[in-house]
């Protein structure tokens, strides 16, 4: 039987240079973009990876104008079941998996206190797992093809089940009531898990390779896989063009706040994007770090509001007009700083900020007396409100338009069931806006269930580029672990003795060490700050208004800081350890090179994390010798590192080891994974590694690997 798929299906995106064969609808702007088939073969060679897939004439994957006059665009409403169906059965390889501490991606369900955190990420596998195989089992054209591969999940599943089980048991244990946090405990978990789906994920890619190799040379996609440098806007490092904002037809108070902001010109991706969204389209944009994505998804925001009617004051629950949704705090208040910005000169209009880690109540109060018709929120916060605030779901039904920002990565996994939950409270007739630096394709097929099927996917980051700025230069360096910490010290002195004006970010692998990594700076002498998600949100804004302001400071963060989060002249990212992911690297260097400055990159690498880079190949990176560090630095190092509390060396060891037990490659041997925990522990100078209690040893799926001290 055939794969069950959508009539009509425009993948429109933009070509580059910009051309003249234009379409009439998009005249308002200055400029127009062709669109064309080849920019939509990676995807579509993608989405073509079935092994009985049965495609007829009905299938048009039309682009403007070739591609005839567009459909009126069905609502959603008409569109989503069949749309969610087809997402669902397009590929199960596509639905990444993330498995890794995660630490800090903190709205995942911290509002509502540790266990919760625990059972949420518990729920949002499961349930993550139950959807694929549910959705799937709908359709019985997958079947066949796919049974060996769902007989490897079901058994796995299985297996996962059984871990988790044991897992849930252990929420009212040890980890949960002692000095663990969330992070600590999602990052067991998520290690726990990792370790169960390894090998399967390993199948499982074959299979696809396979597939996706297959199908793509019956369509005769395979010789433009991976092309895509047609969808480019332009060339991403002039970060602004000569377009001014008054050459479109915005709110007089609108452009009165832009100017006074100094927003003159607009952005490479706030002019590709404004005029589309005028036209009340969808959007699915990827614009490179630091260009100003957040006014580009602001700004047509408030016109949708300036244009609403305005709400009777003696209404009770006044609607809701734009919802923001950013995944963590920080770039949830940064955002609606952002706002307020645009909206000075607009006194109606009110942007409230529902996040993690402050009073419920407090929320609800100020969402009730104060003007809100722009909400930003994280997804756990929010989906708290829906849940459990009276009249609010009543108040999102009024939304007319859905922002994601972040957008890759609030569909991922770890969101997942949160974005779930949203959706279905906000109107399904809306505008929706995804933006990102980052849109893999497996992520770009997920964003088909929040988007209008004739959506816009708007890519101003060229190709050949990759998606990093050239401006900013990027350097890896390789040593082994017991020299790492002279080594951040030596490069950090270097970096502070060329820039007199130095702000650096040092990115860690996971809360507890980053506030190792803090403490041992702190101790040498270096002027210091550290935010991660153990840090209470009081603090954490505190010091985040801190390092926005300052020069002449070091922040010390876990990932917490690495997406979005807009800190001027940012002089140097330093990334010690693996990052997550390819993404995460790139949001994280990110934090530097913004507005079209130059910045700096260095990401050290121990030996055996040096596979990492070959997931950054097409990107900059060049290879950096390692500075000399002399005898007396690593004596200095050392004897700081005496000073650093034991009981931080003990939570950093075991952090350390869960985070690096999630990372697939490394992970899977577990002995050689002790080893290389316990070659960290010797170069936080200790002579044993720290006792870890059995329970977690359990959970981490580590019991009885030699080298490991349990207690
Ligand atoms: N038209 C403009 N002219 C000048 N500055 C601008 C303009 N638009 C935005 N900015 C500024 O550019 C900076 C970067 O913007 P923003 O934080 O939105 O970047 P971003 O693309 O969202 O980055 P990231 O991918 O890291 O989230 C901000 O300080 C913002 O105020």
């Amino acid at each position: 039987m055939p794969l069950k798929f959508p009539r009509r299906i425009r993948f429109i995106t933009h070509s580059l240079p910009r051309t003249t064969n234009n379409l009439a609808s998009f005249s308002s702007g200055s400029r127009a973009y062709h669109c064309n088939t080849s920019s939509s073969s990676p995807l579509l060679s993608r989405i073509f990876s079935l092994n009985h897939l049965a495609i007829g004439p009905h299938i048009n994957f039309s682009t403007r104008p070739n591609g005839g006059e567009p459909r009126a665009s069905r609502s959603l409403i008409e569109d989503e079941e069949e749309l969610s169906n087809w997402v669902s059965d397009l590929r199960p390889g596509s639905l990444r998996v993330h498995l890794t501490s995660d630490d800090d991606d903190d709205d995942v369900d911290r509002s509502r206190g540790r266990n919760q955190g625990f059972r949420g990420t518990r729920n949002k596998v499961d349930s993550f797992r139950e959807n694929l195989f549910s959705d799937r089992d709908k359709g019985s054209n997958f079947r066949s093809s796919q049974s060996s591969f769902r007989g490897r999940k079901e058994r796995s599943l299985g297996r996962d089940r059984e871990g988790y089980k044991g897992l849930r048991k252990q929420r009212r244990g040890d980890v949960l009531d002692g000095e663990s946090s969330d992070e600590d405990v999602k990052s067991l978990v998520m290690g726990g898990i990792g370790d169960l789906l390894s090998e399967e994920d390993e199948e499982e890619d074959e299979d696809h390779e396979f597939l996706k190799k297959k199908a793509a040379s019956a369509f005769g996609f395979d010789k433009q896989e991976g092309v895509e440098a047609s969808n480019d806007v332009k060339s991403s490092d002039s970060y602004l063009t000569k377009t001014r904002f008054d050459h479109y037809p915005l709110s007089p108070l609108s452009l009165k706040s832009l100017n006074d902001a100094g927003y003159e010109t607009m952005t490479v991706v706030q002019e590709a994007t404004l005029p589309i969204i005028l036209k009340g389209k969808d959007v699915l944009a990827k614009a490179k770090t630091g260009t100003g994505k957040t006014v580009a998804f602001l700004l047509p925001s408030i016109e949708v509001v300036v244009k609403s009617p305005p709400t009777s004051p003696d209404n009770k629950r006044p609607p809701i007009l734009a919802l923001v949704i950013c995944p963590t705090r920080e770039l949830a208040n940064q955002a609606a700083t952002e706002a307020n910005t645009l909206l000075k000169h607009h006194p109606t209009i009110g942007v409230q900020v529902v996040i993690g880690g402050t009073r419920l109540g407090l929320e609800q109060k100020r969402m009730q007396t104060n003007p809100c018709q722009i909400l930003v929120a994280t997804p756990g916060r929010l989906k708290d409100h829906i849940e459990n605030t009276p009249g609010f779901e009543t108040r999102l039904k009024g939304v007319k338009v859905l922002v994601l920002d972040e957008a890759d990565h609030l569909l991922d996994m770890g969101f997942r069931k949160d974005i779930e939950r949203i959706l279905s409270a906000v109107p399904k007739e809306r505008q929706t806006f995804l933006f990102s630096a980052t849109v893999p394709e497996e992520v770009r097929q997920m964003c088909l269930v929040a988007l209008r099927r004739d959506h816009e996917f708007i890519n101003c980051v060229h190709e050949g580029t990759g998606e990093t700025h050239q401006q900013v230069r990027q350097t890896h360096m390789i040593a082994s672990l017991d020299k790492h910490f002279s080594l951040l010290y030596t490069l950090l002195r270097a970096h502070i003795a060329d820039n007199v004006d130095y702000k650096v970010i040092v990115f860690c692998t996971t809360a507890m060490v980053t506030k190792l990594v803090a403490d041992l700076l702190g101790e040498l002498n270096l002027n210091v700050r550290e935010i991660h998600s153990r840090k209470p949100q009081s603090y954490r804004t505190r010091v985040s208004n801190e390092f926005r302001k300052s020069k002449g400071l070091i922040l010390v963060t876990s990932d917490v800081s690495a997406r979005g989060v807009d800190y001027p002249d940012v002089t140097l990212v330093l990334q010690v350890g693996l990052p997550k992911d390819r993404e995460q690297y790139i949001h994280r260097l990110g934090r530097t090179g913004r507005k079209g400055k130059e910045g700096e990159g260095i990401l050290l690498l121990a030996p055996w994390e040096e596979y990492f880079l070959s997931s950054l190949k097409d990107l900059p990176i060049t290879k950096s010798s390692l500075p000399s560090t002399d005898p007396e630095t690593v004596k200095k190092v050392q004897k700081a590192l005496c000073h650093v509390e034991m009981r931080n060396k003990e939570a950093a060891y075991q952090a350390w080891l869960g985070y690096y037990n999630s990372q697939k490659m490394i992970g899977r041997d577990k002995e050689r994974l002790v080893e290389l925990a316990n070659e960290f522990s010797r170069s936080m100078g200790l002579d044993n590694p720290p006792a870890i209690p059995k329970l977690i040893l359990g959970k981490m799926g580590l019991k009885n690997v030699p080298g490991l001290r349990a207690k």
